[in-house]
């Protein structure tokens, strides 16, 4: 970020901005934010997770993304707003504060950085990664299709055309492999946390299969309070569900991976609107969603801290 000019969180960013805006991040708080390469895009832009951490070695960790799905602008935004939050608010909210004593928090806010990019200049409404199929001219995989839990099954495509196409293989997609590297590496995620847009959603797993998950109850439990605190701030209201039962099967779905993985309280947000503007949700609402969004994540992080 140059020198005096400021980064706007109120409006939307190209990939380039939100990179340099990371930098002066890192830079403003070298005590609690580092930014980790943990690998390259299919057309090899680098993949930088922001990680906060007040010391300790492989702390019990939480694990936040956005912008997996390239078209989804409020998702990335509402993550880089977020990450200014934990940095700013650190020593000031007593509670997160607390939780950040104990335990780490890390943050991607690109998961799909090619399709971002393509995005921009290219197709606005562009959903999945870029990366080539042979035989076909159509590009791109579905990276939230792409993940290994029930590969292949309801809600995916077989064809490199669709946007569900879930790739030739679990983890095809280097966006995807990178990250199921970091965190079989890691081994100590408690939390996974994945933000989309739209439709105003609280999700858990699975996609794959309606059937309950054994943490449902306790997952839902956690969703509902959470939601709440969502709409004590603009009346903005949310359901709370598995995916399979409350959009529609999805398989091979990041969350589903990171739940069967061992890691409990993995959920999906979708955030704003209900349809109205969809992907396209107008700049002014991203500071209002951000906010708003925070309270949900702050409880999930706090009783994630607490249990
Ligand atoms: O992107 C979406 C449009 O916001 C909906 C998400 C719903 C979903 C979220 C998490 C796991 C599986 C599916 C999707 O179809 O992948
Ligand atoms: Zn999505």
């Amino acid at each position: 970020q140059r020198s005096g000019s400021e980064y706007n969180f109120g409006s939307y960013q190209r990939l380039e901005a939100i990179y340099n805006w990371m930098d002066t991040l890192v830079a403003e708080h070298p005590k609690l934010v580092t930014k980790v390469l943990i690998g390259s895009s299919y057309e090899n832009r680098p993949m930088y997770v922001l990680k906060f951490s007040t010391g300790g070695t492989n702390r019990p960790a939480i694990w936040i993304d956005t912008g997996i799905h390239a078209r989804e602008w409020v998702s990335p935004a509402t993550g880089v707003w977020t990450a200014n939050k934990i940095a700013v608010d650190y020593g000031k909210d007593a509670s997160l504060t607390s939780l950040l004593n104990t335990m780490d928090i890390y943050m991607l806010l690109l998961a799909n950085p090619d399709g971002y990019s393509y995005t921009h200049d290219n197709d606005r409404m562009w959903r999945k990664t870029r990366s080539r199929s042979p035989g076909s001219s159509c590009r791109g995989a579905d990276p939230n299709r792409n993940w290994d839990s029930g590969f292949g099954g309801p809600g995916t495509s077989r064809n490199p055309c669709s946007d569900l196409y879930h790739g030739p293989s679990a983890n095809s997609e280097v966006e995807v492999s990178n990250v199921v590297n970091l965190i079989k590496a890691h081994g100590n995620f408690k939390s996974f946390i994945s933000v989309h847009a739209y439709s105003q959603l609280l999700m858990y797993p699975h996609g794959y299969s309606c059937k309950d998950i054994p943490d449902m109850a306790e997952l839902d439990t956690v969703g509902q309070a959470a939601v709440k605190k969502l709409a004590s701030l603009y009346g903005t209201h949310y359901e709370v569900g598995s995916i399979c039962k409350i959009i529609y099967p999805a398989s091979g779905g990041s969350i589903d991976w990171a739940y069967d993985t061992g890691i409990k309280y993995s959920f999906a947000f979708e955030l704003r609107d209900t349809g109205l503007s969809g992907f396209l949700l107008p700049a002014n609402q991203i500071i209002p969603t951000a906010s708003e969004t925070w309270l949900a994540l702050k409880h999930i992080m706090e009783y994630v801290r607490d249990n």
